[in-house]
C-alpha cells in the first residue's frame, strides 16, 4: 500500500511555491542553516518537513526556531530542537543538509530515502513547536516552515515570537507531559525560582541590559513584570523600539569582540551592564572601573562565578557529587587556572560549538559550560538533583548543611538546563552577586584576564587546516604545529591556536600572552604563518613595525 508520503501531489505543489534556486548548496552547521534571508525560503519549507519526519520517528514533539542570532538583520536561519530541548543530534545534521540541497525534482526521492534509512513509521502523528525572532523576514519564513509541516501532515503549534532558549525550554516541558507549556510557563518558573532565592532582602540594585534590538527586549520585559520592580531594577536598552537596528553596533557579540559599550550607552563607573545577542541565548556583562577602563565579564567570568557558587554550596551542604566545568580553547588561560587551581574543580576542554560543550558537561553530575562569548548553562544529572533534593528535605542534617542544600536546589531551578539562556543566566548571576553581597568589582577580581587577541585569516580552502586535542593543536598542514610552537615559545605565558571557522569562510587565530602588545604580536606572527603555510589569499597580514 502507498505510504502517506507517496501522496506526492500536495508536496510537489507546495515545493513549487518554495522552490530551490539552482546551484545553491548550504550546510546545517553549528548554528543550523544561516545565510541571506532572501535566498533561504526553500530551506525553511524543507526543515518543516524534516521536523515532521523526526517527530514521527521519535514519537515526540520537535522544535523549529527561526532566527539568525547575532547575524545582521538581513540574514536568517533555522534550527531544529530535539525532544529534551537539546540541539539536533549530529547524525541528522547530515540528513538536513542532504534534504536542503536536493534538487526540486529529487525532493520526494530524498524524503523517501530518509524514511527508509531511518525506518520511520509514517502513520505516526507529528507535533512541531515553532517560534521565531523579530527579524523582518522571520514571519514569512516561519510560514514556509508551516507549509513544510502541513505538506507532510504534521501538527504545528506556533508560539510566534520567542527567544531561542524559551522554545528549547517549552519543547522539553511539552515532551515531559506539560502539553499546555507556553511562554507564561517559562516566566512563572524562572521568576518564582529567582524570587525564592533573593526574597530576603530583595536584590534592590539595578542592571542595564542591551537587548541588541532583538526579541530579548519584549521577553525580558515580560520576565521583569513577573519578578517585580521591588525585587530587582532592570533597565532595558536597545529594545528595538527606536531607530537602532538588530545587532548593529550592539549586542553580546559586538561587545565581546570590540570590548566596548554598545551604541548609545553612556556608562557610569561600577554600574552593572549586560548585553544579550539577537535571539537572547548569549549574555556578557561589563562595567567601567574607577579609571573608566572598560571591564568585560564574559562567558569565562560568568562560568567561574557560577562554578565558585555551586562549589561553595556543595562544600557547605556536604553533598558529594562531581562538579566540573567545560570550556573551549578560546577560554582565557587565567579562567582555567582559577577554576582548576583556586577552586579545585576539574576543567574539560571541548571543540567550539555549544553542543560539544553540552555533551561533555553531562558527563559530570553538575557540569557548568560556557563559551567565552557568553553562551552557556549548567547541566545536572537526574540522580544528582535527587540527592540535592533529599538533603534539602533532611531534618536530621545540621541547619547550615540543610540550608545550603535548599539554596543549591533553588539556584539550580533558576538555570535553563536545556541550553544557554541570556535571561536565565542573568538571573543566576544576579542571584549570586546578591547572595555574596558582591558588586561587579569583586566579581571582576576573581582573576585578571590574560591579554589576548583574535584574528581572522582568509585562505583559499580553510579545510586544509585540521586540528586535534579539542582544536588546540593542528595536524595539517604538515609542520605547521611545530612552527606555531616555536612562535609561542618566544612569548611569556604564550598560547596560540588556529582552527577553521565553522560559520565563516576564514581561519581563526587566537593568541594570549603576558601583555597586550605580546598577545597582538604573537597573533600577528601566527597569522602570517597561516597565510604562508595554508594558502592565504588577499592581502598578507603584516607585522607592525616597533
Ligand atoms: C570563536 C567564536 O566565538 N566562535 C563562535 C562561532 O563559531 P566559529 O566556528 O568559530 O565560526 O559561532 C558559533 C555559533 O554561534 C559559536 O558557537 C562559536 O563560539
Ligand atoms: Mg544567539
Amino acid at each position: 500500500m502507498d505510504s502517506p508520503l507517496l501522496q506526492e501531489i500536495p508536496i510537489l505543489k507546495l515545493a513549487e511555491v518554495h522552490s530551490k534556486p539552482d546551484k545553491q548548496a548550504m550546510a546545517y552547521g553549528t548554528a543550523g542553516f544561516r545565510g541571506k534571508a532572501s535566498k533561504m525560503d526553500h530551506i525553511f519549507f524543507r526543515m518543516g518537513m524534516l521536523a515532521v519526519l523526526r517527530s514521527k520517528m521519535l514519537k515526540s514533539a520537535i522544535g523549529v526556531m527561526v532566527t539568525a542570532s547575532h547575524n545582521p538583520v538581513l540574514d536568517n536561519g533555522v534550527k531544529l530542537i530535539d525532544p529534551c530541548g537539546e540541539m539536533l543530534v549530529e547524525s541528522w545534521e547530515v540528513i538536513a543538509t542532504g534534504l536542503a540541497n536536493a534538487s526540486n525534482d529529487d525532493l520526494v526521492k530524498e524524503l523517501k530515502k530518509i524514511v527508509a534509512k531511518e525506518n520511520i513509521d509514517l502513520s505516526q502523528t507529528a507535533t512541531i513547536l515553532l517560534a521565531r525572532d523579530t527579524r523582518p523576514s522571520s514571519l514569512s519564513l516561519s510560514n514556509a516552515v508551516q507549509d513544510g509541516i502541513s505538506a507532510l501532515g504534521g501538527t504545528c503549534r506556533n508560539y510566534g515570537l520567542l527567544t531561542t532558549p524559551q522554545l528549547h525550554y517549552i519543547v522539553s516541558c511539552y515532551n515531559d507531559g506539560v502539553k499546555d507549556a507556553d511562554e507564561d510557563t517559562y516566566y512563572k518558573w524562572f521568576s518564582s525560582a529567582f524570587k525564592t532565592l533573593v526574597n530576603e532582602p530583595p536584590v534592590n540594585s539595578n542592571v542595564t541590559v542591551d537587548c541588541a534590538n532583538g526579541v530579548g527586549a519584549p521577553k525580558l520585559n515580560k520576565l521583569y513584570e513577573h519578578i517585580g520592580a521591588n525585587v530587582i531594577d532592570i533597565i532595558i536598552h536597545n529594545d528595538g523600539e527606536g531607530c537602532g537596528k538588530l545587532n548593529e553596533k550592539c549586542g553580546a557579540d559586538y561587545v565581546k569582540i570590540q570590548q566596548r559599550a554598545p551604541i548609545g550607552l553612556n556608562m557610569e563607573p561600577f554600574h552593572r551592564y549586560a548585553s544579550f545577542d539577537g535571539d537572547a541565548d548569549r549574555i556578557v556583562y561589563y562595567s567601567l572601573d574607577c579609571d573608566c577602563n572598560f571591564v568585560l565579564l564574559d562567558g569565562d567570568k560568568i562560568a567561574s562565578l557560577i562554578t565558585l557558587y555551586i562549589k561553595e554550596l556543595l562544600d557547605e551542604s556536604k553533598v558529594d557529587v562531581k562538579l566540573g566545568m567545560v570550556q573551549t580553547a578560546y577560554a582565557n588561560g587565567n579562567s582555567t587556572r582559577y577554576v582548576t587551581d583556586t577552586l579545585n574543580v576539574m576543567v574539560a576542554c571541548a571543540r567550539t560549538g555549544v553542543k560539544h560543550l553540552h555533551h561533555k558537561a553531562v558527563e559530570f553530575d553538575i557540569g557548568v559550560y560556557f563559551e567565552a562569548n557568553g553562551h552557556g548553562t549548567v547541566t545536572v544529572k537526574e540522580e544528582c538533583s535527587n540527592v540535592i533534593e533529599r538533603a534539602a528535605k533532611d531534618d536530621k542534617l545540621p541547619a547550615k548543611q540543610k540550608d545550603a542544600a535548599i539554596k543549591l536546589k533553588t539556584f539550580l531551578d533558576v538555570i535553563n538546563k536545556t541550553v544557554g539562556d541570556a535571561m536565565s543566566d542573568m538571573l543566576a548571576v544576579e542571584a549570586i552577586l546578591h547572595a555574596k553581597g558582591w558588586s561587579v568589582r569583586e566579581w571582576a577580581q576573581l582573576y585578571t584576564d590574560l591579554p589576548n587577541r583574535q584574528l581572522k585569516v582568509t585562505v583559499a580552502d580553510r579545510t586544509v587546516i585540521r586540528t586535534t586535542d579539542s582544536e588546540r593543536r593542528t595536524t595539517s598542514p604538515e609542520g605547521l604545529q611545530e612552527e606555531i610552537d616555536k612562535l609561542v615559545a618566544l612569548f611569556p605565558n604564550g598560547r596560540s591556536f588556529v582552527r577553521p571557522s565553522g560559520t565563516e569562510d576564514v581561519v581563526r587565530v587566537y593568541a594570549e600572552s603576558d601583555t597586550q602588545e605580546h598577545a597582538d604580536s604573537l597573533a600577528k606572527k601566527v597569522s602570517i604563518l597561516i597565510y604562508e603555510k595554508a594558502g592565504g589569499v588577499g592581502e598578507k597580514p603584516k607585522e607592525e613595525s616597533a
